[in-house]
């Protein structure tokens, strides 16, 4: 199964329309690979708070049509990164979209952790109210079950222990990662990728925009912890072969997820 991790640079002085077309155009030629990841917030900027609201999109907008067509023409299961979605009741939520190589829309996640203490996401959006796995299913992506998570989310193991319970076998994690904390973020994709025993694909930007630089540094981690594939700051594809059987494999011969032990009393 390949994959491709497409971190994007989002700079304030290109438009998100044709941000959304140059986009648009470097996911039509992933054709060779079964799996495409954009990081969060792309059109946008996660840090460009300012703007979220005029960028808020219902889940049939632009980039949804867009990444739709992509996906189809691409044949590959596109996580399309987060968008600023308008919800019924005007409230707005990062939201991330998976598409299936026929270009329907299979599952939208939106971000339980909203980043920023009282301010930023924190004060502007809603939080989601759900975990999400989907079933990649297909000859190369064979059935492996994806778990979506969001940029901040990789710091709650706990959300991905709920996802490893419902099966999830690979983690799709796309980012707006300031470079300010860059550590935490390669520590975090491999922790959660050695306590989960699954692999982590974890697709942030680059660029600097709203004032904050972005880490980039994108990654992708297989299920025993080692990283296979890293980004440097700028835009930039990677492009990684996995091994669907590796999950089962891994978690057969060193079975530490089997014993966990749950429920034990804590001495007051
Ligand atoms: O946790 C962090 O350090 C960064 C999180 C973040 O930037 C986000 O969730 O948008």
């Amino acid at each position: 199964m390949r994959a491709s991790v497409l971190q994007i640079a989002v700079r304030p002085d290109e438009p998100a329309d044709e941000r959304r077309a140059r986009v648009s155009g470097l996911v039509r030629r992933q054709h060779a690979s079964d799996l495409v990841v954009l990081p969060e917030l792309w059109t946008v900027g996660a840090f460009a708070f300012d703007a979220f609201a005029a960028h808020a999109e219902p889940l049939d907008g632009p980039t949804a049509r867009e990444m739709g067509a992509a996906a189809a023409s691409a044949r590959v299961w596109l996580h399309a990164g987060s968008l600023i979605e308008r919800g019924p009741a005007d409230e707005l939520y990062n939201t991330s979209l998976l598409f299936g190589p026929d270009g329907r829309l299979r599952r939208t996640y939106r971000k339980i952790h909203r980043f920023g203490f009282d301010r930023g996401e924190a004060a502007l959006l809603a939080r989601g109210g759900e975990t999400v796995t989907a079933v990649l299913d297909g000859d190369a992506t064979a059935g492996l079950t994806a778990g979506l998570a969001t940029c901040y989310d990789l710091r709650f193991p706990e959300q991905f222990r709920q996802l490893v319970d419902a099966g999830a076998e690979l983690f799709l994690v796309p980012a707006g990662w300031p470079a300010a904390r860059r550590a935490h973020w390669s520590l975090l994709a491999r922790a959660r990728a050695v306590e989960s025993q699954a692999y982590v694909l974890a697709c942030g930007t680059a660029g600097t925009h709203a004032g904050v630089e972005q880490a980039g540094h994108s990654l992708v981690v297989d299920p025993w912890g080692e990283v296979l594939a890293e980004a440097g700051a700028g835009e930039e594809t990677l492009v990684v072969d996995l091994d669907p059987a590796l999950v089962a494999k891994t978690r057969a011969e060193f079975p530490a997820l089997r014993d966990r032990v749950l429920g034990v009393p804590v001495p007051r």
